[in-house]
């Protein structure tokens, strides 16, 4: 790939707070960052054979997006207003069984488009047909943590391990290393300890992590509680499950207990405002996380309870609720948001020294963000100004893995009037097949 230099207003390292630096450059080699810092400092024996100067916009790390089920786009919309369980159970789940691979690829294409649209350029992904949402990854540019979710309670928990496995072997560290990979237990109520044990063993001898759903909903907590006499975390604790890198989605309904168990064990946490929100979950404890020391990054969770992926606005979300939620305005404040979208969120899939800050030898996952715009004047505190009144289509232009993706806010992978077309013909060909 050609050397790059990209010279802006500020560039955000997210390395520490306050390390902004006005007037600042980064220097692109190949597919990571070779310097970064103030205008003109690049070492003259760089030779860039493109100079991006844009000297209106900031630049930041890409954001991570630590949980989503990316090819659930295709449902935005259809199953609103009803909480977890019914959802699933009534709306969800029949609809998913009728899908065709094809939908699970215009599915995750469209959510990529987004995504990029968006600022996005990690995510971590459960989901099932794990082939379609990888190629379609890496036809998009993205990188991504993919995993089978598996339903471990049922019939099909065998085969969905076995598939799990072969996955893995296929596509762990493929696409030039954008893509990775992890084993999915979907939750503790669809996977029992027996489950999980098998699960744990697969995990151990294929070196990968573990990303599942956890105390998401008071009902999950009393099901647990009733079965097992203890927290859906203390369960997973006794199963061994802590003793792998673990990807947690939602940590609504935690114990004192389980705050320690989850920071002792460095758990990564990906937090879902909105999808909690919508689905009246509940307020995840993320100031008492974080404070305990655990490893909170954010998520959108799937576009069907959601209603879309849109990092930008789950950072403002994420921060407004746990101000409201603890009556306390210093809660969450700025940094800490951003810090959560992206060098938390790398820090929490264990991507820390690949990802989620811009300081040299990380991956060149880049956002520029166009701050010449009414909304985002004056500009005093360039955090708050990002967090709080930014808004998706701020972002300019993308980088990942040293690559433009989005330029000027045209997506250089994908044709997004194929994209949208096709995704429309899934969903409607999906609806008519459960009408039938
Ligand atoms: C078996 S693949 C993943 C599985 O998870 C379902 N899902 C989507 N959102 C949630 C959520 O908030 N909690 C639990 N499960 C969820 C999705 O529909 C897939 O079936
Ligand atoms: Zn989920």
């Amino acid at each position: 790939m050609a050397d790059l230099l990209i010279k802006c207003m500020a560039v955000l390292t997210m390395d520490s707070e306050g390390d902004i630096i006005n007037h600042g450059e980064i220097a692109v080699r190949d597919n990571l960052i070779y310097h970064v810092g103030p205008s003109g400092s690049t070492p003259a024996d760089f030779k860039p054979e493109r100079v991006l100067d844009y000297p209106r916009m900031v630049a930041m790390p890409g954001l991570v997006n630590c949980h989503t089920h990316a090819a659930m786009t295709l449902f935005r919309g259809y199953a609103d207003d009803l909480p977890l369980m019914q959802w699933l159970n009534d709306k969800i789940w029949p609809l998913e069984a009728l899908l065709i691979p094809e939908d699970i690829f215009q599915g995750t294409l469209l959510c990529c488009a987004e995504m990029i649209r968006g600022g996005t350029t990690t995510l971590a992904d459960m989901y099932v047909e794990m082939d379609q949402v990888a190629r379609a990854v890496d036809e998009a540019g993205l990188r991504a943590v993919l995993c089978r979710g598996m339903i471990g309670a049922g019939p099909d928990g065998e085969s969905a391990l076995a598939e799990s496995v072969e996955f893995i072997q296929k596509w762990h560290c493929s696409a030039g290393g954008r893509i990775t990979t992890m084993l999915g237990p979907h939750a503790p109520y669809t996977c029992p300890p027996v489950y999980l044990k098998q699960v744990i063993a697969a995990a151990k001898e294929m070196g990968v992590g573990i990303h599942i759903h956890l105390a998401e909903t008071v009902d999950e907590v009393k099901e647990i509680s009733d079965q097992y006499g203890k927290t859906p975390v203390a369960l997973m604790e006794e199963v061994g499950l802590f003793e792998l890198p673990v990807l947690a989605a939602h940590c609504v309904h935690l114990s004192d207990t389980d705050i320690d168990i989850l920071a002792r064990r460095q758990v990564g946490i990906a937090h879902n405002p909105q999808s909690n929100m919508k689905l009246a979950s509940g307020v995840a404890p993320v100031s008492r996380l974080l404070h305990s020391g655990a490893l909170v990054g954010l998520g959108t969770d799937g576009a069907a309870s959601n209603n879309n992926v849109d990092m930008l606005e789950e950072m403002r979300t994420a921060a407004l609720l746990q101000k409201l939620h603890t009556c306390d305005t210093s809660v969450l404040p700025a940094y800490q948001a951003l810090h959560m979208a992206t060098a938390g969120g790398a820090r929490a899939l264990g991507m820390q020294e690949q990802i989620g800050r811009l300081v040299s030898g990380l991956k060149a996952d880049i956002i520029l963000l166009d701050m010449h715009q009414p909304h985002l004047y004056p500009l005093f505190d360039i955090y708050a100004q990002i967090v709080y009144a930014a808004a998706s289509s701020d972002v300019h232009t993308v980088l990942v893995d040293g690559r433009v993706v989005m330029e000027n806010r045209r997506i250089l992978t994908l044709d997004e009037d194929v994209v949208m077309a096709e995704a429309q013909r899934c969903a409607d060909a999906l609806v008519q097949r459960s009408n039938s």
